[in-house]
């Protein structure tokens, strides 16, 4: 049977899945996780070569799952977390661990950058504004911080493109996942020439960028030696993870809407033109390349999503985590059944979920986190609650914004380990007052991806046409308690800007 290999480089770790060619079912699967370091306050570093590990592994467990079937996989493709800057030396060594999206250390760097540039030119060069989150601040520090270490820097490259890389031996950068550097002229496709030279940077840094549904090497004789995945077949250049969820879950022509809960949390529509937010000084959402050729999407992303009921789970939720290595159930599912048996709302108990700053609304690097409104009757179900709730609303900030762009939204799809959660994606479609509609797409990304390069293994004639043929809508979870959560959310927008002379500065004692 003919099979398509999608590889998804998450926060928590990589996922490997065999789709079927005709159906897209998924034939076999694997995960494997890997550590997040946090060596500051604010920092997220992680190691390549702990990626690259943990991805062969994981090819080699989905092969092996899939053995018995006689799977002839006539194509790879990846998704990856964005923004993550791999540096590599003349040797292709990788010099440094890899700073990573959820990095708020670039602040300085992000209004030098913005004062270098000129913030209107920025703009107009690049379609957003520089942030924390994206790679150039990231490279600006590590050439402020580290410099005989930058000096040895000869090519920049994003998570999953460097796993490419390893997988094929071609150095490149593909477009949806280089929309998210600030440094490339997302109109156009190309680097900005005019970025560059303002912040002196060495355009040779830069690899070549390559589109999302085209091959981009072919997997090399020693990776099939290691992996048992057949040499010579294409490797697509794949496409950011929110892209490929797109794609997975079929979100590529207008009308389309995608909300994902991941570590993070993006509302994700699709667009026709590189529209940019102009309501304010500075653009709340983010104006990418799609991995659909000639298409872009506009985003907003709550830093702190899947990550907020993380930290629960690693923190007040150690029965479960106990419960879970005695039972086997996933401490997760056993999390939202006790926030389940708690009123909507809360009794008027909220968090903010900015564990890790805010980009959308706030675009804030230093913004703190917190429950507000603790009463003596409130128990630790009610602040489990609220912290799938608080996510929901950090969502709707994302939600109106795009909303407010004039983009036609007709259906909004739900992804993301947390999307696995009914009484989340419940929460998420009462707060956000529309229906949220899950498709068979468990594995939305590393779905993606696999449909992205069953274009370029010439399997399906186009993205959309693959979309076609194999993406179907499973279930649909329509608003139920919509006016209590509208009457919440009233009081959590009043939170940021209340606090933020507190929460909102770096803390030193
Ligand atoms: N069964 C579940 N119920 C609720 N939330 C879940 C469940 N499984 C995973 N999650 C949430 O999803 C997050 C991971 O999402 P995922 O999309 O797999 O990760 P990544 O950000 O690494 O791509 C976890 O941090 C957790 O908060
Ligand atoms: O920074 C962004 C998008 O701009 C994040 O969405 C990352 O791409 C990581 O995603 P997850 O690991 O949370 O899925």
């Amino acid at each position: 049977m003919q099979t398509l290999l999608g590889i998804d480089l998450g926060t928590t770790g990589v996922k490997a899945a065999l789709f079927a060619v005709e159906d897209g079912r998924v034939l076999a699967d694997a995960f494997v996780d890997y550590p997040l370091y946090h060596p500051a306050p604010g920092w997220a570093e992680q190691q390549p070569e702990e990626w690259w590990q943990a991805t062969i592994a994981a090819i080699k467990a989905c092969l092996v799952k899939g053995a018995r079937q006689q799977l002839q996989v006539c194509g790879v493709g990846l998704s990856g977390q964005m923004h993550g800057v791999v540096l590599l030396d003349e040797q292709q060594q990788v010099l440094r661990p890899c700073i990573i999206w959820a990095d708020q250390r670039s602040d300085a760097q992000c209004r030098w950058m913005t004062e270098r540039v000129g913030a209107k030119q920025l703009i107009e060069y690049t379609s957003n504004p520089a942030l924390t989150g994206f790679s150039a601040p990231k490279l600006l520090w590590v050439r402020e911080h580290e410099p005989e270490l930058f000096a040895r820097a000869r090519t920049m490259l994003l998570p999953k493109d460097y796993i490419r890389y390893r997988l094929t031996g071609r150095i490149a950068m593909e477009i949806s996942d280089a929309a998210g550097t600030c440094l490339l002229d997302v109109r156009r496709g190309v680097w900005s020439q005019e970025v560059l030279q303002a912040l002196e940077l060495d355009p040779a840094l830069l690899p070549q960028v390559v589109p999302a549904d085209t091959a981009c090497g072919t997997i090399s004789e020693e990776v099939a030696a290691l992996t048992g995945l057949p040499s010579g077949i294409p490797v697509a250049g794949g496409g950011a993870d929110n892209a490929c969820g797109a794609v997975g879950n079929g979100v590529v022509s207008p009308g389309l809407a995608l909300v994902s809960v991941g570590t993070s949390g993006i509302v994700l529509a699709h667009a026709e033109t590189p529209q940019v937010d102009t309501s304010g000084p500075v653009p709340r959402v983010h104006t990418f390349n799609h991995a659909v050729p000639g298409a872009w999407y506009l985003m907003g992303v709550t830093q702190g999503a899947g990550l907020s009921l993380r930290w629960v789970r690693d923190n007040i939720g150690l029965p479960e985590r106990a419960l879970e290595r005695w039972t086997g159930v996933d401490a997760y599912e056993t999390l939202s059944q006790e926030a389940e048996s708690v009123p909507p709302g809360c009794d008027g108990l909220l968090f903010l979920p900015y564990l890790q700053g805010e980009r959308t609304p706030h675009l804030d690097a230093y913004a703190r986190g917190g429950w507000i409104g603790l009463t003596a009757s409130h128990d630790r179900r009610y602040l489990i609650r609220s912290v799938l709730e608080g996510v929901a609303f950090s969502l709707k900030d994302c939600f109106s914004i795009i909303q407010e762009q004039g983009l036609t939204l007709e259906q909004v799809r739900a992804t993301g380990g947390g999307a696995k959660s009914p009484l989340w994606r419940q929460i998420i479609a009462d707060v956000l007052g529309v229906e949220l509609v899950t498709t068979n797409a468990t594995e939305g990304p590393a779905f993606g991806a696999a449909l992205l390069a069953g274009v370029a293994a010439g399997v399906y004639a186009s993205v959309v046409e693959a979309c076609e043929r194999t993406v179907r809508v499973v279930e649909h979870t329509e608003p139920q308690r919509a006016a209590v959560y509208e009457q919440a959310y009233g009081i959590y927008r009043a939170l940021y800007p209340a606090l933020k002379p507190i929460i909102s500065k770096p803390v030193s004692f």
